[in-house]
């Protein structure tokens, strides 16, 4: 690969490595090749099978075209290799897979001296005691873990969050719409398509995850509430989240070729709970809950159109924060909550913060 003058126009204070290059990795080469990325320069990239790295750097418009020539074996520590040789002062590791096996190596890259910026929630959003071992590693290796495009693709709930328990703020409950995938399909259901078919056409926008099911169960809201529960000072659990799964069980555990091919399973199903709603004059709203005493569901809920969930558009989220200043009213955060370009934003804002405390 060769080395891109036009990048080191800038000072080479912030290197990256960029681990998948799907919908969001893609969406973030594209900023990377902006001037709001002046000073952060590309050393590497890597998709589930291939990989290129660069210590002189790597031009984000070519990076395509350079993993399909790529003969280099996936090895996450040729990428390492190729930040520490950058001579950066700030080395990055940016991951925009949803592999577990990645985010289980977050905590060993915080704790080498490596920034991580994810929108991978593997790593936060599952078991509490991986979340605790992260913070542990990122104080050892005094380095940053920037988690914004996690929840809500970058909308400022998690900033706001952790700005109101610094402040000494508790939360008391927290209501909502998290997902940005199952808002848009229950936003658009309305009986005249089939449920597959708007899921197929949520998947080719980009807003489910590379497996639809991991939405459609109820896991990926659930790990956003855990994320959001524990950035307020709740140590909440897998286990104590109650979540109510929309795959039915003989599509739950086989591969996601097949799932993708029976989809048509999930109709019969999800339109008779639609057309229940419908009568009794509501509709259906996947909503999350963390409630005052601590317990925590995600499900299917039908609302009145009068509720706030029922008034959403697209793929927007609604985060409803009850706390203990915020209590008679809560505080309200709402837009969209998935999509490639957002997501990517939330990325680059990560990093550029990073920037500015390292250069600070
Ligand atoms: N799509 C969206 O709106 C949002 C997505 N996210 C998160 O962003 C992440 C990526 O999502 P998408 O881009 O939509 O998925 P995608 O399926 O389009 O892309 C995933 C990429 O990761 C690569 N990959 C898988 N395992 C890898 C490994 N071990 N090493 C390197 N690359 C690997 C794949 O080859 C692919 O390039 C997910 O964790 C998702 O939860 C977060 C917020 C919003
Ligand atoms: N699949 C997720 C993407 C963002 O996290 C969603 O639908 O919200």
């Amino acid at each position: 690969m060769s080395a891109a003058p036009k990048l080191f126009a800038c000072p080479k204070d912030t290197a990256i490595v960029l681990l998948g290059t799907g919908v969001v990795g893609c969406a973030l080469l594209r900023l990377l090749a902006t001037p709001a990325a002046s000073g952060l320069y590309l050393v590497g990239a890597a998709n589930s099978r291939r990989q290129i790295a660069n210590a002189r750097g790597v031009v984000p418009t070519q990076v395509f075209a350079a993993l399909g020539a790529s003969t280099l074996p996936r090895d996450d520590a040729a990428l390492l290799a190729a930040l520490d040789a950058s001579g950066a002062s700030c080395r990055v590791v940016v991951d925009a897979t949803a592999s577990g096996e990645e985010a289980a190596q977050h905590a060993a890259w915080l704790a080498a001296g490596f920034h991580v910026v994810s929108a991978n929630k593997a790593a936060t959003g599952e078991k509490l005691s991986a979340w605790q071992d992260l913070h542990r590693a990122a104080a050892r290796g005094a380095v940053s873990y920037g988690d914004a495009a996690t929840v809500g693709a970058g909308l400022p709930v998690l900033s706001t969050l952790r700005r109101l328990h610094a402040c000494g703020d508790r939360l008391l409950a927290l209501d909502g719409v998290f997902s940005g995938s199952l808002s848009w399909l229950f936003n658009h259901f309305d009986g005249s398509r089939p449920f597959s078919a708007l899921l197929r056409d949520a998947r080719a926008f980009g807003y489910t995850e590379p497996d639809p099911r991991i939405d459609l169960g109820g896991a990926d809201v659930a790990r956003k509430l855990l994320i959001l529960a524990r950035s307020a000072g709740h140590a909440l659990d897998v286990a104590d989240v109650e979540i109510e799964s929309l795959v039915p069980p003989q599509l739950r555990d086989i591969d996601m070729a097949d799932f993708l091919n029976r989809m048509e399973e999930l109709d019969g199903e999800i339109e008779a709970r639609r057309a229940q709603a419908a009568r009794e004059g509501g509709v259906l709203r996947f909503l999350a809950r963390l409630d005052e005493r601590g317990r925590a569901h995600v499900g299917l809920t039908q609302v009145a159109p009068t509720h706030p969930a029922a008034r959403l558009a697209g793929t927007d989220n609604l985060f409803a924060l009850t706390t203990q200043r915020y209590q008679v009213q809560p505080l309200v955060i709402q837009g969209p909550g998935a999509g490639p370009e957002v997501t990517a934003q939330a990325l680059l804002g990560d990093l550029l913060t990073l920037r500015r405390n390292v250069a600070a």
